[in-house]
């Protein structure tokens, strides 16, 4: 084996090491996430909220795509990436308040 290929397989288990960290990074934020979102879902099913606020996704994926074109990263797939967990967030809420007697999905007539 050479010193370039031996150089390279350190440097890719360098680069791993990082990405594992950060994959465990991602899913300690994601959980916190989750735990704040499952509270406000409580708090909209106790006062008869509706699971989704379009007005405030709006905004959110403003901001968010403006941060990842600071950050050089692809603002659609900022976009899509905080649809996705806006979707499974709705989704939960929309089970709160099933569970809670107040569920009208969103988007129904109530
Ligand atoms: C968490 C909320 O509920 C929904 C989920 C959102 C989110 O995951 O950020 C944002 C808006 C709502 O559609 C909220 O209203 O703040």
């Amino acid at each position: 084996m050479s010193d370039k290929t031996d150089q390279a397989k350190a440097k890719l288990l360098e680069l791993r090491a990082s990405i594992d960290n950060i994959d465990a990074a991602l899913v300690h934020m994601l959980a916190e996430r989750f735990r704040c979102t499952k509270a406000v879902g409580h708090l909209k099913a106790v006062h008869d909220l509706p699971p989704a606020d379009p007005a405030r996704e709006e905004r959110q994926i403003a901001r968010l795509r403006r941060l990842a074109d600071d950050a050089n990263l692809d603002p659609d797939f900022a976009e899509k990436f905080l649809n996705f967990i806006i979707r499974e967030v709705i989704r939960h809420h929309e089970a709160i308040a099933e569970e809670h007697g107040t569920g009208a999905k969103t988007g129904e007539k109530a």
